[in-house]
């Protein structure tokens, strides 16, 4: 993914941006696909809490929940991170949010009682070690049974299901959105029982 991206950015045929773009459009296509209930308008507005981390895997979060607030979505937006230190596609995606909305620190264990759905855009691609220290936050959202939609991948599991990276811990999921081409990790979810849906993001 990762040499198919750098080789589209740099033939200038498409941006980073409208990479992650794309993909954030492809999540919200896809929670209309999976829960069609959600694509008619509430008498009141919905609630999306969504979990955005450290890298571009969380610019995609601020990218759905930008979407979502403008089809009406009440949007609780936690990140795990430094705003500073965000790549800067995920950085623009930041800045854009919050010309629309607030965010909070990601706390030890968000209150998902009111969510009627949750995304998760934590970890993607580029997790590369065991995740310690979200199992707090990963059992609260496993108490909540809220749906739970990971972007990419449920954050902690390994994108190439590496035998070692099984029993890693890693978020609840219901439903995973992936970009171009499912990963290996992708085929396991399902047979796992999890819903997978590949959305293109003309790469
Ligand atoms: N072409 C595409 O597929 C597109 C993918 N997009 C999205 O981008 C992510 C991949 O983004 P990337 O920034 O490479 O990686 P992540 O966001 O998954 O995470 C990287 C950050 O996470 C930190 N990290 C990694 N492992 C751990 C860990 N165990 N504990 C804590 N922190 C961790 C990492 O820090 P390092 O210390 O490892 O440097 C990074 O800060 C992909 O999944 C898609 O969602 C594009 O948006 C669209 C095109
Ligand atoms: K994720």
């Amino acid at each position: 993914m990762r040499s198919l991206e750098r080789a589209a950015i740099a033939s200038g045929r498409i941006s980073g941006l409208d990479l992650m773009e794309r993909a954030g459009t492809g999540v919200v296509e896809a929670i209309g696909e999976a829960w069609p209930d959600f694509r008619t308008p509430a008498d009141v507005p919905r609630h999306a809490v969504v979990l955005c981390g450290p890298g571009n895997n969380g610019g995609d979060g601020f990218v759905v929940a930008r979407l979502l607030r403008r089809r009406g979505w009440k949007v609780t937006l936690y990140l795990y991170g430094d705003p500073e230190r965000l790549p800067p596609d995920a950085r623009t995606n930041h800045d854009r949010w919050r010309r629309i909305g607030t965010l909070s620190a990601l706390p030890a264990a968000p209150d998902f009682s009111t969510a009627d759905l949750v995304v998760d855009a934590l970890f993607g691609l580029g997790l590369t070690r065991p995740l310690t220290g979200f199992g707090p936050i990963f059992s609260a959202l496993a108490t909540a049974g809220r749906p739970v939609l990971a972007i990419d991948l449920p954050s902690g599991r390994d994108a190439d299901a590496l035998p070692d990276s099984v029993g890693w811990p890693s978020a609840p999921c219901s439903l995973a959105v992936t970009f171009h081409r499912e990963k290996p990790l992708h085929a396991r979810l399902r047979a796992e029982g999890i819903g997978v849906i590949v959305k293109p993001i003309g790469l």
